[in-house]
């Protein structure tokens, strides 16, 4: 029996394979990605749910970073990256090439490790999104401040000071704030790369209880270093090792009974 709890979150096992196309977010179909020639990731095949939360896990260099990047093209902006196989996202491949790629960024929003916001006030980091879409009508900016720092757990925090400088808040602070600038525009997807892995405990626990909430509103994929972190907050979770996806269930049965013995040394700490 493995003592991670997964009670908190998750209700019944589901098949992923078996989902059907108004149920995917993502289906990728046998993706490989090279960096100059080299492997990263190798014949990676699973479907990712609508609203639901999955998490990436594996050891350190096994590709859930590099995977969680195809998933909104940001390896592109890598020289010597090349990628073949199919991501089918609204039953169009990310590829094709008629895909505007600032289109797909906007609409697969990414947070990253580090909390990234600009040297701008609270507000406008918040709407920066929606000015660079030529929104400047203020009655439709403040709705839009106020509904996304809502969605990330920071309003109240924030409500009386929209006007000073996001600098002034704490990491926790800073990386929620990231959140409701990534979510003012209303994706369908947000990637979250490590995003706790520079905070606090408690800003963690945050965190936690916010992406949990975020789910009803977008699809959310998330890659952790934190097995605990993983089966807190996910609903089905990814176990990567040296580019390969070893298993891929919900967060439940992965944890509780995995199919692969890879697997079961990993979430047990026998290596990784
Ligand atoms: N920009 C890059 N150029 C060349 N190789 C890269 C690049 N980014 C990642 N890699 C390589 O690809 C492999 C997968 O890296 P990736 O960062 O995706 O793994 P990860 O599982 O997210 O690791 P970590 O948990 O340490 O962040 C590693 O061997 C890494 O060295």
């Amino acid at each position: 029996m493995l003592s991670i709890d997964t009670a908190a979150h998750h209700g019944d096992t589901q098949d992923l394979t078996a989902l059907s196309p108004e149920q995917t977010a993502f289906d990728i179909r046998d993706l490989n990605l090279y960096y100059d020639g080299k492997p990263a990731l190798e014949g990676i095949s699973m479907k990712i749910p609508k609203n639901q939360v999955t998490a990436f896990i594996g050891p350190s260099g096994c590709g859930k970073s590099t995977l969680l990047r195809c998933l909104n093209r940001m390896n592109d902006l890598i020289d010597g990256c090349k990628v073949t196989g199919e991501i089918m996202l609204n039953n169009s491949d990310i590829h094709h090439r008629n895909v505007d790629v600032a289109a797909l960024r906007r609409n697969v929003g990414m947070v990253f490790q580090r909390p990234n916001p600009f040297p701008k006030s609270i507000y406008e980091n918040v709407v920066y999104g929606l000015r660079l879409q030529g929104i400047n009508d203020r009655r439709r900016l403040d709705d839009a401040v106020e509904k996304a720092l809502k969605g990330a757990a920071l309003w109240d925090e924030v409500k009386d000071r929209l006007n000073d400088n996001a600098f002034g808040l704490s990491g926790g602070q800073q990386q929620r704030l990231v959140i409701a600038r990534a979510i003012a525009i209303e994706p369908e997807v947000l990637l979250l790369d490590e995003p706790t892995s520079a905070l606090d405990p408690i800003s963690t626990l945050t965190i936690e209880e916010l992406i949990t909430g975020l789910k009803r509103r977008f699809t959310v994929v998330i890659v952790t270093h934190n097995m605990q972190q993983a089966a807190r907050v996910s609903d089905n979770t990814a176990f990567m090792y040296l580019g390969k996806l070893i298993e891929y269930s919900d967060t439940n049965t992965l944890f509780t009974t995995p199919a692969k013995k890879q697997t079961e040394d990993y979430i047990t700490g026998r290596y990784g």
